[in-house]
């Protein structure tokens, strides 16, 4: 098995900046740039094979779409697909789906994810998506938040990557009720995994040219929890004297994140504070349909959408965006080192977004998920 330090040195190797068509959108692309000797994931007949979860919601049309995408563009990836679901209904066995795609995944190594629903209401029902991160320790989140050509938003020159812990803190999912009317929720910070996680930060920044790395916690009231993810991200931070480091309470970061939102490089926290500040920054340059996301761990890589929506208002209206689903996809490739492939889908989705013609109902236009596809299927005969 490979140490974390390998796994970090080889993980995100490129340029942040570049002039090149094929980098409109770098940090994306300098997300996705995962040198593949990492897991090793097997080919098998000349094909990856790669385990996908549609996810509820909105999950199989976006899979639909990237489906198409890799078919037409012949990329070597084959799917097997497991449909779990956290919907419960009478007769389906979400345990035993979801036991499979964990099974899947642990084969494979690296895998294609939709969102899995998690109904609020219904007590002794555990996240699908947080136990699944949890089992495989995929524990550092990426998501890369940059304001994409030709889509102009309230903000410019938004570019910032949200490393978040993914497997503890306030998603450890422990709760009980001590008694009636009282309950406690446990979260969980160790000096371990805010350590790695910091590194993981570092290492992220220093492989793309980044310049500075901003600590987001509230250890002004949770001195022993955030206080220890803050002092082991300083203590972390003294290895890499050439990276500017700062901390932020979450509170004032969420307020400068919609005000002043190119101060922000590359930020470093616990999991609550992650999912929060990766939404408010989806907001910021387009919205959740746009923005994709990765877990890394060690051993595995699951690349999902990096807002993490289900979308259960529009499933089936064929009302979707598709793009967080297809540039995750795209990000994936590159952990495969399929780049040509990568970059060949991906452009054809910036220049699609540029041209602004076919744009889907959250990106202010009227066109369906299909005619996204369609498009972006046109773009990529043309190039
Ligand atoms: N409710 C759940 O089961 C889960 C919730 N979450 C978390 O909770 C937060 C809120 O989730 P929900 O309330 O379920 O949000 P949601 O799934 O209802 O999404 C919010 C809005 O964004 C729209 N949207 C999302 N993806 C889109 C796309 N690709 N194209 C077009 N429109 C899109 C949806 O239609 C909806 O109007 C999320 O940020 C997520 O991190 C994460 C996993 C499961
Ligand atoms: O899995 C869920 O239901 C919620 C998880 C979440 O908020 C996230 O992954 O950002
Ligand atoms: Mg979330």
């Amino acid at each position: 098995m490979l140490s974390s330090r390998s796994l970090t040195q080889t993980l995100f190797r490129t340029a942040k900046a570049s002039s090149s068509r094929n980098a409109v959108f770098p940090a994306t692309r300098a997300m996705a740039t995962v040198v593949s000797d990492l897991f090793k994931p097997t080919k098998y007949g000349g094909k990856y094979t790669v385990t996908l979860i549609p996810g509820d919601g909105i999950g199989a049309e976006v899979t639909e779409s990237v489906k198409t995408i890799f078919k037409s563009g012949n990329v070597p990836v084959e799917w097997e697909q497991v449909d779990v679901t956290g919907v419960v209904t009478g007769n389906s066995h979400p345990e035993e789906l979801f036991r499979e795609s964990v099974n899947s995944l642990r084969r494979n190594k690296v895998g294609l994810k939709g969102i899995l629903y998690t109904p609020v209401e219904r007590s002794g029902h555990q996240s699908f998506n947080v136990a699944l991160r949890q089992e495989l320790d995929i524990y550092a989140s990426v998501v890369l938040i940059k304001n994409m050509p030709g889509y102009v938003t309230r903000h410019s020159n938004v570019d910032m990557c949200i490393i978040r812990e993914n497997t503890e803190g306030e998603y450890s999912g422990l709760e009980h009720q001590s008694v009636p009317g009282v309950v406690e929720s446990l979260k969980i910070v160790t000096r371990m995994k805010s350590e790695r996680i910091s590194k993981f930060a570092f290492s992220f920044a220093t492989a793309n040219q980044r310049k500075k790395v901003t600590c987001i916690h509230k250890a002004n009231i949770m001195k022993l929890a955030d206080g220890l993810f803050r002092s082991t991200f300083h203590e972390v931070a003294k290895a890499y004297p050439r990276l500017e480091v700062n901390d932020l309470i979450v509170d004032n970061a969420s307020m400068q994140a919609v005000s002043r939102p190119q101060q922000f490089d590359v930020l470093v926290m616990p999991n609550l504070y992650g999912s929060i500040l990766s939404n408010i920054g989806a907001a910021l340059v387009g919205g959740p349909g746009i923005i994709p996301g990765c877990n890394m761990g060690r051993e595995y890589a699951v690349f999902e959408p990096g807002c993490r929506h289900v979308g259960l208002d529009i499933q089936g209206r064929d009302q979707a965006n598709p793009t967080a689903l297809i540039l995750s996809a795209t990000m994936m490739l590159r952990h495969l080192g399929l780049d040509d492939h990568a970059t060949r889908i991906s452009q054809a989705v910036y220049d699609v977004v540029a041209d602004g013609k076919v744009r889907t109902k959250d990106m202010g236009g009227n066109s369906t998920t299909h005619d996204f596809t369609n498009a972006v299927l046109k773009q990529m005969e043309r190039q």
